[in-house]
């Protein structure tokens, strides 16, 4: 049997320094008042400080504000109050809890802040404001030469504009339908010259430019039709490419559901969760060009 102690404090020791909360709570709120989206993309830590001595010592939970509760309270402020700025929302959250609880004193409540541009300034289309990164390899056979360019870590997200549905179920199926959903993604790509006479600049930042204009001008039915969209929009615009390959991770912005405090939720506050994640490859290649199979070989994470 399980000793249950019952002793506050003992000879050897006390209780010092002590705080509790949820951790990096990613929410992201959709202004969607009008057409023209706004964007606040935080992950937020919550941790109370106060009287928690009996909660440590003998464990007694009658001070014990659960850490899911402050999660739950993170949620339903961003929904209710809307993110005017970090240090407001974090200013929010601090007066409620030390407020709503008389033995909470304090505490400690802390914000990233992931700043998204619009794509050609366009009203629900954005991409995070860091750059991605560019890849190149050079494949020589003889005297065959192979230059595979590309880039990872190109992150975009559409506010609306996407949906997932028609797809099979079965009795392990539980995703609902949906017509208006967030996709976001970190587009990775590779794609692979048919020859040596380019302006690997030029053409870097026109393919680049044609896959954030593809992203935004269409209703995506899947983030598979969006790849292949992309993938031929470069195909045909560039003549000198005869392959695109793409490993794009599904980022799923769960909406949350506030139905707990009555709050509505019309795709506005969502939980951006971090995994597991969707993950959707596809090759796109020119029709009749010969494949160069072995070019590819050593780079991973596409398939
Ligand atoms: O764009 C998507 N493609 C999928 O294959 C898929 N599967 C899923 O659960 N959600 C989505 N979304």
């Amino acid at each position: 049997m399980t000793d249950v102690v019952t002793e506050k404090t003992t000879d050897t020791v006390v209780l010092g320094r002590n705080q509790y909360g949820k951790a990096e709570n990613h929410v992201v709120r959709i202004n969607r008042d009008t057409d023209r989206h706004e964007i606040r993309d935080l992950v937020v830590t919550s941790q109370l400080r106060g009287d928690l001595e009996a909660v440590h010592t003998v464990g007694d939970n009658a001070h014990c504000v659960p850490t899911d509760t402050q999660k739950q309270t993170v949620f339903a402020f961003a929904q209710q109050y809307g993110i005017e700025s970090p240090e407001k929302f974090l200013l929010t959250l601090a007066d409620h809890f030390t407020g709503e609880f008389e033995w909470i004193t304090g505490g400690r409540w802390a914000a990233q802040e992931y700043a998204w541009n619009r794509i050609d300034d366009h009203d629900h289309c954005f991409v995070q404001n860091k750059d991605e990164v560019r890849t190149a390899v050079v494949v020589a056979d003889g005297e065959e030469r192979t230059v595979i360019s590309g880039f990872k870590d190109l992150t975009v997200l559409k506010s609306t504009q996407s949906g997932f549905a028609g797809y099979p179920k079965d009795k392990y199926t539980t995703l609902p339908e949906t017509e208006d959903r967030i996709m976001s993604t970190d587009v990775a790509t590779r794609w692979r010259y048919n020859t040596t006479d380019v302006d690997h600049d030029a053409v870097y930042e026109d393919v680049k430019r044609i896959i954030l204009t593809k992203f935004t001008d269409h209703y995506s039915r899947a983030l598979q039709e969006t790849l292949y969209l992309m993938g031929k929009a470069v195909i045909e615009a560039h003549p000198e490419i005869d392959e695109i390959k793409f490993s794009c991770p599904n980022k799923h912005h769960f909406v949350y559901d506030l139905g707990f405090c009555d709050l509505p939720n019309n795709n506005e506050t969502h939980y951006a969760a971090d995994r597991p994640f969707g993950l959707i490859e596809a090759t796109i290649q020119r029709k009749g060009a010969p494949l160069r199979e072995a070019a590819w070989t050593g780079i991973a994470g596409f398939c």
